[in-house]
């Protein structure tokens, strides 16, 4: 049985996901999950962090041009990080049974970006090429001010250009989109930002080998 306090928040997004696609709810994750997180972050060190890609056959240069944060990898053998993984599992559970996504596996990142980072407009899947299916964003950032920069924009599925809507990366905000439809891009953080990005995906097992885990 899901935890009630749960049922409400995880109803809320299912149905915005139904109607358009896209939900953005601030506050959507408990104080106490949030301090978790926040505490694994501050324990881990620089060394920890890697510089994001954006594919296995594009250059260091090229990677630049396209995005600056640098990610942590989320796994079960942490016990803070398996807070965030265990509540994915719950929505993954919950949407499946609400919308019969599908959804198989989820797959997560801490992502900082340092001053001066951006990640430029993108997909995070192409349709009939990928598995991941649906995108998550928490924001980790206490009282981050609009002039910060570092936006979330989402542009219209239909219109490339057109911006749809403009998300502050506050804290406990969680962001959630059908992958392959909402061009995005997060712009130029004046500020260190925080946050976890993160993808349900359907299985791709295929002739007996077994669906890669990233
Ligand atoms: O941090 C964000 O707001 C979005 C990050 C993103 O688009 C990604 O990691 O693919
Ligand atoms: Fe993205």
């Amino acid at each position: 049985m899901l935890d009630l306090d749960l049922e409400f928040p995880f109803e809320k997004l299912a149905q915005d996901l139904q109607t358009t696609g896209i939900s953005i709810l601030p506050n959507f994750v408990s104080p106490d999950i949030l301090s978790k997180l926040e505490l694994r972050i501050a324990e881990l060190s620089s060394d920890d962090f890697k510089q994001a890609g954006i594919g296995r056959l594009a250059s260091h240069e090229q990677n630049k041009k396209i995005r600056r944060d640098k990610i942590h990898w989320l796994d079960t053998s942490n016990e803070l990080e398996s807070v965030w993984l265990n509540y994915m599992g719950e929505l993954k559970a919950y949407l499946n049974r609400r919308l019969f996504m599908g959804l198989f596996s989820y797959e997560s990142h801490f992502a900082i970006y340092p001053p001066g980072a951006f990640y430029k407009k993108h997909m995070d899947a192409f349709k009939g090429k990928t598995n991941r299916i649906l995108t998550t964003v928490l924001y980790l950032n206490q009282s981050w001010a609009s002039d910060n920069g570092g936006e979330l924009v989402v542009y219209n599925p239909d219109n490339h250009d057109e911006i749809l809507t403009t998300v502050l990366p506050s804290y406990g905000t969680l962001v959630t989109f059908l992958s392959d439809e909402f061009p995005h891009e997060v712009l130029v953080a004046n500020e260190k930002r925080y946050s976890i990005a993160g993808w349900f995906r359907v299985n791709a097992s295929i002739n007996h080998s077994i669906d890669p885990p990233k």
